[in-house]
């Protein structure tokens, strides 16, 4: 354990009140590897302070109209927004991601996910329906669940917590939410908002710690009716196992094995790039990260130079370097992980064609320490191995030749995920009927991460249950009554 002295500590937030705990986890640097800061290591005890204090808030909060809401929901994102440099350098420091795409993304993101459901919320209407020869005329009425449980990742760490908590509170939840323990800081940041924003207390509750303990004391409790999970398959089989005697509603929003089918009339000047970013962005941890590239014969020899080119100049950085487009990847067991994929698929007979253990990564003697890799290629490599199954999660990604549409489609829908695909075509009835065929939540063609907030984001097969989204959320979030008048 490392000495206290100059570690930033992390306290629990529940009731409106910061409150230390009895124990802390160490949490890295992921550019060094060194201790930098001490987290809550929460459990029952602080579960149980949270509950009673969104159970206090509730009533109050869910009578307020929805216009209160929002506009307590557009004060919060406004002071999201005047700290946005601050979040996003503390953002970089604990994730290890670019300090540009902090800036760019995460921090924009989750100020937008405040405003966008501010809004929302104000623009849902309920269904009516008449029964003339009943003499009865039916209508629903939505109201909110309860005491919401959100449990979020690493990656992304403000930007999908806050694409949980906006939605919860718009529609008049309390809300207990669990960040990763890998990445609390930023969440702990914007606690210190909150009251300011003029969010009453025991509204937003937050509990510091591990999945283990913390988190399945949340999920485990009678009176949290509801989880929200963004993270990896084998996590939420334990969600829905420790939830279903309390019958819990569920939204699971897991991995990928994302595919990106390039056909011949790709136009290649704006896909290899694209694919570059989509494979790579974020270290490669980001659910919707392409980490199968399909690419039609008759272009495949090009389209591997050129995509090996650009790959190369994807700048491996210290994520402070504003120059960097990759920083350092979550955790040294994370890094291992990602890496004993390429030691797989090396002892299976495929070939990397950069990156890591072929190219030479450079870094500053302080960040030696770090998780740091460099962008990985594979090819000659089967649709079997593990590579192109698995989800690696890490800046690794397959390049594979086909021959027929038809063949493609069968290949990229082979894998037990279906989350996030990407379709390369100048043929505009292909790319329709491509797309249509894919087993993947989102399609995006001539594409990448081109995110419309209204509609549905989510996936098929182990990628998840459940769709998040402006009516998507609302649904999730609210409870919906059927009332019937005879008249
Ligand atoms: N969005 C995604 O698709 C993500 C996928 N992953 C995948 O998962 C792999 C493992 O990463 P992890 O951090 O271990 O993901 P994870 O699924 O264990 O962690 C996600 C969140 O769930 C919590 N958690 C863990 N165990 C729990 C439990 N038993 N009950 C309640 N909450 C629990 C964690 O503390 C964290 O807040 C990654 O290598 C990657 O492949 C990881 C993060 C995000
Ligand atoms: N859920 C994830 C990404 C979501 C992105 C978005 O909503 O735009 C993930 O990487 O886990």
């Amino acid at each position: 354990m490392a000495g206290t002295k100059t570690l930033l500590m992390l306290e629990n937030y529940i009731g409106g009140k910061f409150l230390p705990c009895n124990s802390y986890i160490d949490s890295y640097d992921p550019s060094t590897g060194d201790v930098y800061c001490r987290v809550p290591d929460s459990g029952k005890e602080e579960v149980e302070a949270a509950v009673e204090a969104a159970r206090a808030a509730f009533p109050g909060w869910s009578a307020r109209s929805p216009q209160e809401r929002s506009q307590v929901l557009h004060r919060l994102a406004d002071l999201l927004e005047q700290a946005l440099e601050e979040l996003a350098q503390a953002e970089s420091k604990d994730q290890g991601k670019t300090i540009t795409l902090a800036r760019t993304m995460d921090i924009p993101r989750s100020v937008q996910n405040f405003r966008f459901f501010a809004s929302s919320i104000l623009h849902h209407t309920s269904e009516c329906t008449q029964m003339d020869h009943m003499g009865c005329l039916h209508y629903t009425v939505r109201a909110p669940v309860g005491i919401a449980g959100l449990i979020s990742p690493w990656n992304l760490p403000l930007y999908l917590l806050t694409w949980k908590i906006a939605p919860a509170i718009a529609a008049g939840n309390t809300v207990i939410a669990k960040p990763s323990e890998l990445t609390s800081v930023t969440a702990w940041m914007m606690c210190k908002l909150l009251e300011k924003a003029g969010v009453p207390p025991g509204v937003v509750n937050i509990v510091f710690g591990t999945g283990p303990r913390v988190g399945e004391a949340l999920v485990s409790h009678p009176e949290v009716p509801l989880i929200s999970f963004t993270g990896s398959q084998p996590t939420a089989e334990r969600i829905t196992l420790l939830s279903a005697p309390h019958c819990k509603r569920l939204s699971l929003e897991l991995g990928g094995k994302n595919p990106a089918i390039i056909f011949e009339d790709a136009n290649l000047e704006e896909c290899i790039p694209t694919t570059v970013r989509s494979s790579f962005a974020n270290q490669g941890e980001i659910c919707l990260c392409t980490s199968r590239i399909f690419v039609q014969k008759s272009i495949y020899s090009e389209f591997l130079k050129r995509f090996l080119e650009a790959t190369k100049l994807w700048k491996v950085g210290i994520p402070s370097d504003p120059s960097a487009s990759m920083g350092a990847l979550i955790s040294k067991a994370h890094l291992e992980k990602v890496r004993s994929y390429i030691k797989k698929a090396r002892a299976e007979g495929a070939q990397i064609l950069c990156g890591e253990g072929v190219d030479k990564l450079s870094l500053p003697p302080r960040n030696q320490g770090g998780y740091f890799m460099l962008p990985t290629v594979i090819t000659d490599i089967k649709d079997e191995s593990s590579c192109m199954k698995e989800e690696i999660f890490g800046p690794v990604t397959c390049v594979v030749p086909f021959d027929s549409e038809e063949e493609v489609i069968k290949r990229a829908n082979s894998v037990k995920y279906g989350l996030a695909a990407t379709v390369w075509s100048s043929n505009v009835g292909r790319v329709h009927r491509v797309a249509k065929k894919l087993q993947s939540g989102l399609v995006w063609t001539n594409c990448w991460l081109i995110r419309e907030l209204n509609l549905p984001f989510g996936g098929m097969k182990s990628s998840g249950v459940g769709r998040e989204g402006a009516k998507d959320s609302y649904e999730f979030f609210t409870e919906v009554k059927t009332i019937t008048i005879k008249h």
